[in-house]
């Protein structure tokens, strides 16, 4: 494994200079097990850059992988709809026809699909991923799923003889532009400690969290927790207005208390205003809320308020709202959307 990044060094991004977790972003490059990539082993002088495969170029993807590649990464992209790669194309990125063309090619491949389904499909379906997969290879999912999903991916990796690595991120497009994603990890360490590097190009900071499943079951929590306080921001945007506050003045006022959150302060207006730019799909949530429900479920924890919640991004799905911002939630609570009294 070529992971020896030596010319990247001059274009590291400024914010790696305010990450408070990692150091020096390529050192590990140069402490690297010869074990941890042993097919593709180089010495440290032969200082050809690794290569990087990304599967997944949506709204998340797409950016993620743009960074890498502007931070003088080798990098081979794939997605369902082709010309989503074009772009990344253009700026220098490799182009390979199937999930499986990209790992046979890539030291290390990253996937960052919609949902269980699509990230399954992606990793063990016809040319998927598993097939090009080998020791010395390493695998990371990026996608938000649940902890059985997750297993079942990383359990097909390691048959392969390939490490795997579940990282999730919280963060939205901006923060994935911006390269200032929180990644959530778990599986093999020594995959993470390799990746490291390229988690730092890609986010502000990065949490290893022990046995997979562990980085899928932060990433629901938290999103469980966000869906949750969307819906009730949105209830009380919707009740100021009715008993005739102006909500550009709560949005002002939630804004300066202990419930600010920056959430509440981007959306805020734009939610007063009933647009909804997507950053973050209202389907999506939805099958966050639900991955939550299902784990809080297999540990009979209670958590009627993400239930409730839930049942509203439902609503909104149904008619028709699941493209739009997750923000547009609060569309489900207008009257329109409601059962008459
Ligand atoms: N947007 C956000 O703010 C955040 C999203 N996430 C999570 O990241 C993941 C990606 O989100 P995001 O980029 O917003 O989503 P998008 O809907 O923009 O992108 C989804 C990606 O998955 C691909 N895909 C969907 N179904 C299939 C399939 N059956 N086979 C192959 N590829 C498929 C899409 O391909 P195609 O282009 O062909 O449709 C696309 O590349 C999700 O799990 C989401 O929950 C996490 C943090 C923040
Ligand atoms: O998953 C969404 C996010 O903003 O994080």
């Amino acid at each position: 494994m070529a992971l020896l990044c030596s010319t990247f060094v001059p274009q590291i991004p400024n914010h790696f200079r305010r990450n408070p977790i990692s150091s020096f972003p390529f050192k590990s490059f140069f402490s690297l097990s010869p074990k941890a990539f042993s097919s593709n082993a180089v010495s440290k002088e032969d200082k050809a850059p690794a290569r990087v495969g990304f599967l997944g170029l949506g709204i998340m993807g797409s950016p993620m992988a743009q960074n890498l590649i502007k931070a003088g990464c080798d990098v081979t992209v794939w997605n369902r709809t082709k010309r989503k790669c074009d772009p990344l194309i253009s700026l220098g990125a490799n182009y390979k026809q199937s999930p499986e063309e990209v790992t046979s090619f890539c030291d290390v491949t990253f996937a960052m699909l919609a949902d269980p389904e699509s990230a399954v499909d992606v990793a063990l379906g016809k040319n998927g991923a598993a097939n090009g997969l080998s020791p010395g290879k390493g695998y990371v999912d990026v996608s938000t799923v649940d902890g059985v999903t997750s297993k079942v991916i990383g359990k097909q990796v390691k048959a392969t003889g390939a490490l795997f690595l579940e990282a999730p991120v919280s963060g939205s497009k901006k923060p994935a532009e911006d390269g200032q994603l929180i990644f959530l990890t778990a599986g093999d360490k020594a995959l993470y400690e390799t990746v490291a590097p390229f988690l730092d190009i890609m986010g502000k900071s990065r949490f290893y969290l022990g046995d997979i499943g562990n980085g899928a079951a932060m990433k629901l929590v938290v999103n469980m927790i966000m869906g949750s306080m969307m819906a009730s921001f949105s209830e009380g945007l919707l009740l100021s207005e009715k008993v005739g506050l102006d909500p550009s003045v709560l949005v002002e006022v939630v804004s300066q208390g202990a419930i600010s959150a920056p959430m509440f302060s981007m959306k805020g207006p734009s939610m007063v205003q009933a647009t909804y730019p997507t950053a973050f799909p209202l389907k999506h949530q939805q099958k966050d809320m639900r991955l939550a429900l299902g784990l809080a479920e297999s540990v009979s924890q209670p958590t009627p308020i993400a239930a409730a919640a839930n049942e509203l991004y439902k609503v909104a799905k149904s008619h028709g709202l699941s493209d739009q911002d997750f923000s547009a939630v609060m569309e489900a609570l207008k009257p329109r959307f409601q059962p008459p009294n």
